[in-house]
């Protein structure tokens, strides 16, 4: 522990805020000031001494206390008074990707106040899930900086990259003493780009967070395996019914298709580029389809799937891995059913499923498919995706 006290500010209070990035945080021995428009919960935040984080693997009941945090609206004066204060030294965020270009004026206003108190270094790193989230950040925050601050902050802030791992579902509150209460699964990943990072205080060290200089292997490994299987998952659980991801993988036909996708294909492929040792990967493989097994996260396959135009997005976990095993050569059956299921997705609840669905309903299944993955209408792979679109199509919507 530090002999002197040391602040964090995240901003996001929200699950995994609670559940994975304050805790670990807290445990490194800092006091977190969580940062958040939800003034219900900075109020709790504040009049709680502590909140439970439990632990919801299958075979561990796990309770952990998280004391020493406090709250700051993050639209309030309070925040950027923060960033001035001698004892910060860290800032992170899992707000969600939309939300980053929001904060990052307040950031600027908070950096601007800290150069204007002459106070030392700070490392901002975003925890979102998205490929160089920080860097998104900075060129938020960048913009809302004069030139001197800029020139400070060059010399002052580490803005560094990041892979988050840990899956987070809404808790039910009904399941806890309080609504900060939050479940999460027991495995967690942080791994942070080492380089990006400014000096740090020399008696404090973020515990469990892993430092590397190789971040774009494990960016991808993650989101290429972890993301992609998860997303498969949701929408072929989705197509034929099921309510959560652990009944989804439990289905042999689907749990079949993921594994598939993730061993042979995606798998294949990020081996290949990243040189993973293979007994390793094979390790990993396994541990993600026991996380998605584990039934106390009731993890639905609707908050899995959401947003599913930013899922098909170039480079994201679907195409992403897709043209990478093209790329080797390799086969991606299994990830057109994952793309195919995606297109299937409609639902009402998600305002990205609504408008795929409407595209798909004007201008045509072929269509929307070409301008969505860039393969070309009469191409392989196109044709494999509509082959794939049609067969669960008829399988599982033979009402339409
Ligand atoms: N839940 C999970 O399992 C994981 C989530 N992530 C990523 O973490 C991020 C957050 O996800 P969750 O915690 O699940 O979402 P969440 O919805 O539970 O939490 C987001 C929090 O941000 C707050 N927020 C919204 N606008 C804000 C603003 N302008 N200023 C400050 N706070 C604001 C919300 O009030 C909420 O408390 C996302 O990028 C997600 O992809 C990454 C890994 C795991
Ligand atoms: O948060 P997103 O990008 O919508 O995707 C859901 C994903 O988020 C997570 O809950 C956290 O990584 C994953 O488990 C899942 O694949």
């Amino acid at each position: 522990m530090p002999d002197k006290r040391h602040k964090a500010i995240h901003f996001g209070a929200g699950n995994i805020g609670r559940g994975f990035i304050g805790p670990l945080l807290v445990n490194s021995g800092y006091h977190v000031i969580f940062a958040d428009v939800n003034e219900q919960v900075i109020k709790q935040l504040n009049d709680q001494d502590s909140y439970n984080v439990l632990i919801l693997d299958e075979d561990e009941e796990q309770i952990n206390s998280i004391s020493d945090v406090s709250g700051v609206v993050s639209t309030s004066d309070d925040i950027v008074k923060e960033f001035a204060s001698p004892e910060l030294d860290i800032v992170t965020t899992a707000v969600g990707p939309s939300i980053l270009e929001k904060i990052g004026q307040t950031i600027a206003q908070g950096l601007h106040a800290r150069r204007k108190a002459k106070q030392g270094p700070l490392n901002i790193i975003a925890c979102e899930n998205m490929i160089n989230q920080t860097s998104t950040l900075r060129s938020y925050v960048f913009d809302h900086l004069s030139d001197d601050d800029k020139q400070w902050v060059k010399e002052n802030v580490g803005f560094a990259n990041c892979s988050v791992d840990r899956i987070v579902p809404p808790y039910d509150p009904k399941d806890s003493d309080t609504p900060l209460d939050v479940g999460v699964e027991g495995f967690y990943e942080w791994v942070v780009d080492k380089d990006a990072l400014q000096r740090t205080p020399p008696n404090i060290q973020l515990k469990g967070v892993k430092l590397t200089s190789e971040l774009d292997a494990y960016i991808e490994r993650k989101l290429f395996t972890l993301n992609c299987g998860h997303a498969i998952s949701a929408y072929l659980g989705f197509l034929k019914g099921y309510r959560t991801i652990d009944q989804a993988v439990r289905d042999e036909e689907i749990r079949a298709v993921v594994h598939a996708a993730l061993w042979d294909e995606a798998g294949a492929a990020l081996r290949r580029k990243h040189k993973f040792d293979e007994g390793e990967y094979r390790e990993y493989v396994e541990k993600i389809m026991e996380r998605f097994s584990n039934p106390r996260l009731k993890d639905d396959v609707t908050r899995v799937g959401r947003e599913p135009l930013r899922k098909l997005a170039k480079g994201d976990r679907l195409l992403g891995p897709t043209t990478m095993a093209l790329e080797y050569g390799l086969p991606t059956d299994n990830l057109s059913k994952g793309i195919a299921a995606a297109f299937l997705f409609d639902h009402e609840g998600d305002k990205q499923a609504v408008e795929l669905q409407k595209r798909v309903e004007k201008e045509g299944i072929e269509k929307v498919v070409a301008d969505i993955t860039g393969f070309e209408q009469g191409g392989r792979e196109h044709g494999k995706i509509l082959e794939a679109y049609e067969e669960l199509r008829k399988k599982y919507k033979q009402k339409n």
